[in-house]
């Protein structure tokens, strides 16, 4: 989808911005356009502190001098800008297509207020048709699959489950080190009750449904950027 509007979604989310704000930073190709926005304010001398979502985004903001610390050193956040896979009803969200979904809830849930910034393409009427991204821990991979595989089909998941693998062929692993399993559903149509159930199963690190987290959503299409809130 075009850059542009995806920069314009930033731009947009960009006036939530205030002086002396604790911002949590997404990851994504979309929320690189917010990151280096933000440094052009940082530049003309805004003051914030920040804390990254992942390694690539801590590194995209250190290379443009953003002040980073980390999430222990500070009570809250204020305000966290992130981008989506999907965004549904009630602004329900599925994340993680990055691979980032661990440390990106975590750090929306220690935020005041997170919204995301996406473009036209990511607005859905039902979760789902984006595989659903699940952070699963090593040990007991095989386990933990078939618990997820037995979800889905009481879930009546129209697709399978994969294990992400690298362009190379090895899987992918996350910054903290686990696995990411890769669910199609097809569509969610009871989103809380397959969280719970996914986040019972022992092996299930966290799983990319983002649900009554966000608070507003800034989408840009050919007309500009709209708000949609819950
Ligand atoms: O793990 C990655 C994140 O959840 C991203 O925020 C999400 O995949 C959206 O990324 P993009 O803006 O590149 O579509």
């Amino acid at each position: 989808m075009s850059e542009t509007q995806k920069r314009e979604a930033a731009r947009a989310a960009l006036d939530e911005v205030r002086p002396g704000m604790r911002l949590g930073l997404g990851t994504g190709s979309t929320a690189r356009h917010f990151v280096e926005l933000l440094a052009e304010k940082v530049a003309a001398g805004l003051e914030c502190l920040c804390v990254p979502t992942s390694e690539a985004t801590a590194e995209q903001a250190r290379g443009l001098d953003i002040p980073l610390t980390d999430l222990d050193s500070i009570d809250h956040l204020d305000l966290t800008v992130d981008g989506a896979d999907e965004i549904g009803p009630g602004l329900a969200l599925i994340k993680g297509a990055g691979g980032a979904l661990l440390r990106e809830k975590i750090v929306a849930d220690a935020s005041t207020r997170m919204v995301v910034i996406a473009d036209g393409s990511k607005l859905v009427d039902t979760l789902g048709r984006f595989p659903l991204p699940i952070e699963v821990n090593r040990f007991g991979l095989g386990a933990t699959r078939r618990a997820i595989a037995r979800i889905m089909e009481a879930h009546g998941a129209e697709g399978g489950l994969a294990l992400r693998r690298r362009a190379a062929g090895e899987p992918f692993v996350t910054d903290g080190g686990h696995l990411i399993l890769d669910a199609s559903f097809g569509r969610i149509s009871s989103p809380e009750a397959v969280s719970r159930a996914l986040l019972d199963i022992p092996g299930v690190v966290q799983h990319g449904l983002f649900l009554a987290v966000c608070k507003r959503a800034y989408v840009a299409g050919a007309d500009g950027v709209k708000t949609v809130d819950p």
